[in-house]
């Protein structure tokens, strides 16, 4: 494996055939003149989970929210089935088949998680039966506590109602921005889990992820960001065990836990 330098190299891995959503040469920041990703490119083709890892300031969620026009894209181009979508509206994006989860604040906490996905599809709301029941199958959860308001869920359950809700307006790409976040290990290994049956469901996934390991082992694919540049890409299990890829970030979790046992030998 090596950095970067021709399609091929940039999109290790990727399968033939036109992708479904490609980024290309994208720069873009938030503040006037300071650009936080330097020319970065990613492919997702149909069926495909793809990870975005890399060390923390990366751009890793820059990039997520710059494909789904809310950071402003000022070179390079955002292409949905080969149609140019760079800075379109979320809203329109949602409609065209695009669904994002974020972070942080994604559900709304006063209303319950039926009223929560009624949201979901409020640009279609005659679709919310047949939609209700997609998501519902996914995460039978959800029927069973319809009435409970999202506010009184736990992180986890949240975050299951946000992907739900994003899910209702039958979106054919999904981008997901670190869905594991503030979550306990095993609630972790069940938002990773969640986020396969998605894809095992037929929605073609992005997800940005700190948690590299867990990410890779569920990804088809990923890319590692580092400064606002693709640095490696390749499918999961073959960057997992890249000597580069391990030095350059995966390696810091030995690191961490090696200086922790130097520092409490007796723990
Ligand atoms: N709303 C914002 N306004 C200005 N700068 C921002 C904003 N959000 C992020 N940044 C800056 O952009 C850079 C990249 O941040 P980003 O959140 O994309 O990184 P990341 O790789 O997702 O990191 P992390 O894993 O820590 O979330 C950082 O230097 C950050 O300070």
């Amino acid at each position: 494996m090596t950095t970067t330098t021709n399609a091929t190299e940039t999109h290790r891995g990727a399968p033939q055939g036109e992708p479904l959503l490609a980024a290309t040469d994208i720069v873009a920041g938030y503040l006037p003149g300071v650009d936080i990703l330097g020319g970065c490119n990613l492919v997702l083709h149909p069926g495909e989970l793809v990870g975005i890892i890399g060390p923390n300031g990366a751009g890793k969620s820059t990039l997520l929210k710059a494909l789904f026009g809310l950071v402003p894209v000022r070179s390079g181009t955002v292409t949905l089935g080969g149609e140019d979508i760079t800075n379109h509206r979320a809203d329109r994006l949602v409609k065209r088949g695009v669904g994002f989860v974020p972070q942080t604040n994604n559900v709304f906490p006063s209303l319950t998680i039926e009223e929560n996905l009624q949201m979901g599809i409020f640009q279609d709301p005659k679709q919310f039966g047949r939609r209700f029941e997609f998501v519902t199958d996914i995460f039978p959860a959800l029927a069973e506590r319809r009435r409970q308001r999202a506010g009184s869920l736990s992180g986890g359950e949240r975050q299951m109602v946000a992907m739900a809700r994003a899910l209702m307006m039958d979106p054919s790409v999904l981008l997901l921005d670190e869905p594991s976040a503030g979550l306990s290990p095993v609630r972790q290994d069940e938002a990773f889990l969640r986020t396969r049956k998605i894809n095992k469901a037929g929605v073609s996934i992005v997800i940005v992820e700190q948690n590299a390991r867990r990410c890779l082992q569920i990804c088809n694919r990923a890319y590692v960001l580092d400064q606002g540049r693709n640095a490696y890409s390749g499918p999961g299990r073959e960057l997992m065990n890249d000597p580069k890829v391990i030095e350059l970030y995966l390696g810091t979790l030995a690191t961490d836990v090696e200086a922790a046992d130097k520092a409490h030998p007796e723990a």
